[in-house]
C-alpha cells in the first residue's frame, strides 16, 4: 500500500502539486490547439471559396497525399506517433472537404436561381 494517500501524505501532496502544474500547460495548449485549428479553417474557407468560384473540385487527393506524407515525417522527428498524426490530419481534410462541398453546392444553387431569374427577365422583356 506503498501509494496510499493516507500512509504517504507527502508524496500525495507532490502528485497534487505535479497535477496542477501539468494541467496549466495542458489548458495553455489546449487553447493554442483551438486558435490554430480556427486559422487553419479560416484559411480552408477561403480556398474552399476560392474553388467554388473557379469550379474546381473540393477536394485535391494529390495535395492530401502530399501533406499526409510531410506530417507523417514531422512526427516522426518529433517523436509523435505517425499513425495518430495521420488519422488527426484525415480527420481535419475530411472536415474541410465537407465544407467546400457546401460551399460549391451553395454556389451552383445560387448561379441556376440567377440563371432561372435572368431568363425570367429576358420571357418578360420579349413579351412586351
Ligand atoms: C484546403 C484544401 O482543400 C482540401 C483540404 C486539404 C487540407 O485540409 O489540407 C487539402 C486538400 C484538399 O482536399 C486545398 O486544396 O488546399
Amino acid at each position: 500500500m506503498g501509494h496510499s494517500s493516507v500512509e504517504q501524505p507527502e508524496q500525495d501532496a507532490y502528485v497534487r502539486r505535479e497535477l496542477r502544474r501539468l494541467r496549466a500547460s495542458i489548458d495553455n495548449l489546449d487553447a493554442a490547439l483551438v486558435h490554430l485549428l480556427a486559422e487553419r479553417f479560416k484559411c480552408t474557407q477561403e480556398v474552399g471559396r476560392l474553388k467554388a468560384e473557379y469550379e474546381l473540385p473540393p477536394a485535391d487527393p494529390a495535395r492530401e497525399a502530399e501533406q499526409i506524407k510531410r506530417l507523417r515525417s514531422l512526427a516522426e522527428e518529433s517523436k509523435l506517433d505517425p499513425v495518430f498524426a495521420e488519422r488527426f490530419l484525415n480527420f481535419i481534410i475530411a472536415e474541410v472537404v465537407r465544407h467546400h462541398e457546401l460551399i460549391a453546392n451553395s454556389r451552383s444553387a445560387a448561379r441556376a436561381n440567377q440563371q432561372a431569374t435572368d431568363e425570367t427577365g429576358l420571357r418578360r422583356s420579349a413579351a412586351t
